[in-house]
């Protein structure tokens, strides 16, 4: 496949990295200082784009893919209260995008999980349950992407918990979770890659379900993966589709 890498920080770098070893070509590489060059006539050498940008960029750059009619695969988080509005354009306009808040085997594994647990915790009310993340001081957007994925998934499955609230720790003016808020607590450490873990706590114990990236590695292949897995298809898909864990079990 002939690759477009909108974005070329952290992620994008990594992604050419994997795109090569599996054979593929970039022939598109977009980052800040070269913006005016994605245009339409080069998006178009490309079979597929791949889009780890920023919050800012990325819905600039979904629409330039749709212009371009080029299929789009979304890594970048921070953008998810236009993703309803993005959907129904892909839709209407006949364009392919995927899209993921984590491509990560592990922890598209761990979503899978998530939801199981939470649902078998509708029957044991004497635990409370958090999400906390924690990622390096570079990022962007808060919570992150996966932690918004794990709440979206103990909301749809424990009927307890309608609605997340974030908050940074060691903030000052941190909001107290009413009852059936989702507390999603964020931590900025140097250098983590991703660290998410779901913590259910009753007055005598706790289970912690943990999931740690030791580097970007698995995010990268992952997004690789799931562009190959793209090709000749037509529409709008999120990285579960590639997965398909809800198949076998
Ligand atoms: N879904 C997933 O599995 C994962 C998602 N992410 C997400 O991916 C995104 C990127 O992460 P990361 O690589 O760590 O971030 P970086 O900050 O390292 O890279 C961002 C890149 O975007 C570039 N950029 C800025 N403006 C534009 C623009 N207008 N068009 C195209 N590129 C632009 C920057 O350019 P310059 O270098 O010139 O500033 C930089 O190359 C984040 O939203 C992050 O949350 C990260 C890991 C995994
Ligand atoms: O910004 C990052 O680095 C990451 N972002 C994604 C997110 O917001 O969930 C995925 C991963 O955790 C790394």
């Amino acid at each position: 496949m002939k690759i477009a890498l909108l974005g070329y920080g952290k992620m994008g770098q990594i992604i050419e990295k994997f795109a090569l070893e599996r054979g593929h070509e970039v022939v598109l590489k977009i980052h800040d200082q070269n913006g005016s060059e994605l245009n339409k006539r080069n998006l178009q050498q490309a079979d597929v784009a791949i889009d780890f940008s920023t919050p800012d960029a990325v819905m600039h750059n979904i629409y330039q893919c749709f212009e371009a009619n080029v299929p789009v695969v979304v890594g970048t988080t921070g953008w998810y209260g236009n993703l309803q509005a993005v959907k129904n354009d892909c839709m209407s306009g006949n364009h392919t995008l995927l899209w993921g808040s984590n491509f990560s085997i592990g922890v598209n594994l761990f979503f899978h999980v998530n939801k199981v647990l939470a649902r078998l915790m509708n029957r044991y009310p004497v635990y409370d349950v958090q999400v906390e993340e924690i990622h390096h001081t570079q990022k962007l957007d808060s919570p992150s992407g996966t932690a918004i994925t794990i709440a979206e998934g103990i909301i749809e499955n424990l009927d307890r918990k309608s609605e997340w609230v974030n908050i940074q720790a060691a903030s000052e003016d941190e909001p107290v979770p009413q009852a059936g808020q989702l507390l999603i607590e964020s931590l900025r450490i140097e250098q983590v890659p991703g660290t998410h873990t779901v913590l259910y706590s009753s007055e005598v114990d706790d289970i912690e379900f943990k999931h740690t990236a030791h580097s970007r590695a698995g995010f990268a292949l992952g997004a690789v993966i799931a562009a190959e897995w793209l090709q000749n298809k037509q529409g709008f898909y999120s990285v579960s589709d590639v997965f398909e864990f809800n198949k076998n079990s």
